[in-house]
């Protein structure tokens, strides 16, 4: 997606060779107008993929999932959550999930309530890295019996293992930009 290649590289900032800093239009400050774009593009990309339900995980993955669901005709939006609180259900999916940029593990849940065995489930996240988010949640979809569709990912760092992973696994990703490297301040793309 040129649009967003292009927003990449005038805004983005690399924080050595792993890190890709997208703070200022895509996960604290948001760019609405970017972000519909994206929305658009990931129903073209799944849009006969019969998707009942779109499943993401708090906290950056859940303004994309919302933009985008306003293009599958409103269909309801999952977030996993990752803490406990008083108002969350006690009857729950659960799984475990170690986050790259927080360097450590975490509880995600799902109440029961709202994923079955009907759902068609489309996940949509702001970053591919080592393919512990998607696991997780694909985790959670399979105690529920229900279907993973495919995956809707905004950036995927290439370089590292997780698009390998879920793709060996044989689930649809559609990757809307592939980073190839950051070198020096660089980055380069794949697609
Ligand atoms: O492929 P992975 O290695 O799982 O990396 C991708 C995940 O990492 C980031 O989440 P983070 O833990 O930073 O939480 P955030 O959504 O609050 O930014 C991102 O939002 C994805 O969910
Ligand atoms: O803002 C981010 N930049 C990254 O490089 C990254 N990798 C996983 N999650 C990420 N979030």
């Amino acid at each position: 997606m040129n649009l967003l290649k292009d927003k990449i590289l005038t805004d983005g900032h690399a924080i050595g060779s792993n890190i890709l800093k997208v703070d200022s239009f895509l996960n604290h400050q948001i760019d609405v107008k970017l972000l519909d774009e994206i929305g658009k593009v990931f129903y073209e990309r799944f849009k006969e993929d019969r998707i009942t339900k779109i499943l993401t995980i708090e906290a950056s993955g859940i303004a994309l999932a919302v933009i985008t669901a306003q293009y599958f005709d409103n269909i309801p939006v999952v977030f996993a959550k990752k803490t406990e609180s008083l108002n969350l259900d006690k009857d729950l999916y659960t799984s475990e999930v170690y986050s790259f940029t927080k360097n450590k593990s975490y509880k995600i849940m799902v109440s029961k309530k709202y994923i079955n065995s009907t759902d068609r489930i489309l996940i949509i996240d702001d970053f591919l890295a080592n393919g512990k988010a998607i696991l997780g949640l694909k985790e959670i979809i399979d105690q529920a019996n229900a279907t993973l569709a495919g995956a809707g990912i905004v950036i995927e760092k290439g370089f590292q293992e997780g698009g390998d992973i879920i793709r060996d696994m044989g689930i649809k990703i559609e990757s809307l930009a592939i980073i190839d490297s950051i070198e020096d301040g660089v980055v380069t793309f794949k697609n």
